[in-house]
């Protein structure tokens, strides 16, 4: 970036980054570090920010022993009840010696409880993976990610190619065939259960007739509407493959309410007749001209006034600042397509597709999906 885009600051601004220039030279003195260890004005602080970079660290260790109990099924081995370690250790084909080390390390990051006698239970993290097996496909498909991320440096620099571009076709401009979109579809529909009842809570369709989903998938999300509205006129716009794998779902669903079209939103219109249009999980996988075409294929298929939802993981939300920048931002970066984006590129993004009267919605878990609505011009 140029000096001129991107001028020194001045006033307030420049006191700030001053402050923060000396603050943290203080930090990362050595001296300082071994004085705030143990004073007691700052130890707790010292610990915590110790313990933090620790984990930062072993994060792949600790993603790792979460895929090892996915694979041994261990949270459903559990799922009746404590067990002690040499029972399990056989269920798991483990030696018990083995067992014990990956029970240890389970309890140890809340997945398990360990109890007396050598005995483990669930612990809240293990029991909400139960309740959510969405969870368990997305740790077997980061083998993918987590390839591709061996060399994160080569990764930003484009040197390589990627296995997670194989696995979403359309991110390369290739709409793939019915097989090459069924892994995606598969991983997408299931997943749909942590995101579609929390927009439909953010955005009651009540007023509505007629719902267009652009990118809707194998029409996880529209069978979920449908439950909900059962006098809505339901549409779903997808790629050729998705679209002939959605009316085969749908159908077997006894859901051929749903008409279904297929097409690209890069070069087909698509279909009349919906006064709102949903996007949920496209944006942020596309760069900012497919992007926008999606957005201008929502807007053509709208009446003036109708309604745009888009629900999806955005960078910078409270709370849930690393799910958007760190790990949508990679997990895209290795993909070959999209970013997440902050809610001023949202805006500037809607608004050029035409697009008015912007509103970041109140969601149960905006970490899963933020829901923003706006108005077509
Ligand atoms: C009973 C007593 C006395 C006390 C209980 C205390 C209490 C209230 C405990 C809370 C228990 C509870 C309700 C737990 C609930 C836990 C839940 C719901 C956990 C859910 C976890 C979900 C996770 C970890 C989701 C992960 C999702 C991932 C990794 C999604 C990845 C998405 C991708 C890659 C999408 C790709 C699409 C693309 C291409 C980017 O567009
Ligand atoms: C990340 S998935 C999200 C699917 C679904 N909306 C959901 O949230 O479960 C993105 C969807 O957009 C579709 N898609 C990608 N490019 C498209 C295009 N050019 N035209 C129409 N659909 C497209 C994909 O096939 C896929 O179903």
């Amino acid at each position: 970036m140029s000096a001129a885009l991107h001028p020194a600051p001045g006033g307030r601004a420049a006191w700030r980054e001053r402050w923060l220039n000396w603050r943290n030279g203080l930090v990362a003195d050595p001296r300082f570090q071994r004085w705030a260890a143990v004073s007691p004005f700052t130890r707790f602080i010292a610990q915590r920010r110790a313990k933090a970079l620790f984990d930062l660290c072993a994060g792949f260790v600790y993603s790792q022993i979460l895929l090892a109990c996915v694979r041994l099924r261990l949270f459903e081995t559990l799922a009746a009840g404590p067990q002690d370690v040499s029972e399990i250790a056989s269920r798991l084909a483990l030696s018990p010696e083995a067992a014990h080390r990956l029970l240890r390390a389970a309890a140890s990051l809340k997945l398990l409880r360990a109890l007396p006698g050598d005995r483990f239970a669930l612990d809240d993290l293990g029991a909400s993976m139960l309740g959510n097996p969405t969870v368990a496909a997305f740790v077997e498909h980061h083998t993918l990610l987590y390839d591709d991320l061996r060399d994160p440096v080569a990764l930003l620099r484009g040197e390589t190619t990627t296995r997670l571009s194989d696995f979403w076709p359309y991110a390369k401009g290739d709409a793939g065939d019915e097989s090459a979109c069924g892994a995606y579809s598969e991983l997408m529909a299931r997943s749909q259960k942590l995101i579609a009842q929390d927009v439909l809570d953010a955005y009651p369709l009540g007023r509505h007739q007629c719902l267009l989903d652009i990118g809707g998938g194998e029409g996880a999300f529209l069978s979920v509407v449908a439950a909900r509205h059962p006098a809505l006129r339901l549409q779903l716009f997808d790629l050729p493959p998705v679209a002939a794998r959605a009316r085969r779902l749908l159908a077997s669903q006894g859901l051929s309410r749903v008409e279904v079209h297929s097409g690209s939103f890069l070069d087909t219109p698509p279909p009349q007749g919906a006064d709102v249009v949903t996007l949920i999980r496209v944006l942020h996988d596309h760069d900012d001209d497919k992007a926008l075409a999606a957005l201008r294929a929502a807007h053509s298929a709208l009446p003036p006034g109708g309604t745009l939802l888009v629900a999806e993981p955005m960078a910078e939300t409270r709370g849930a600042e690393a799910i958007g920048d760190a790990y949508f931002g990679f997990y895209l970066l290795a993909m070959g397509s999209g970013r997440p984006r902050r809610h001023a590129e949202m805006i500037q993004l809607l608004q050029a597709a035409g697009f008015e009267r912007i509103r970041l919605l109140k969601s149960p878990r905006p970490l899963f999906a933020s829901v923003l609505t706006a108005r077509r011009v």
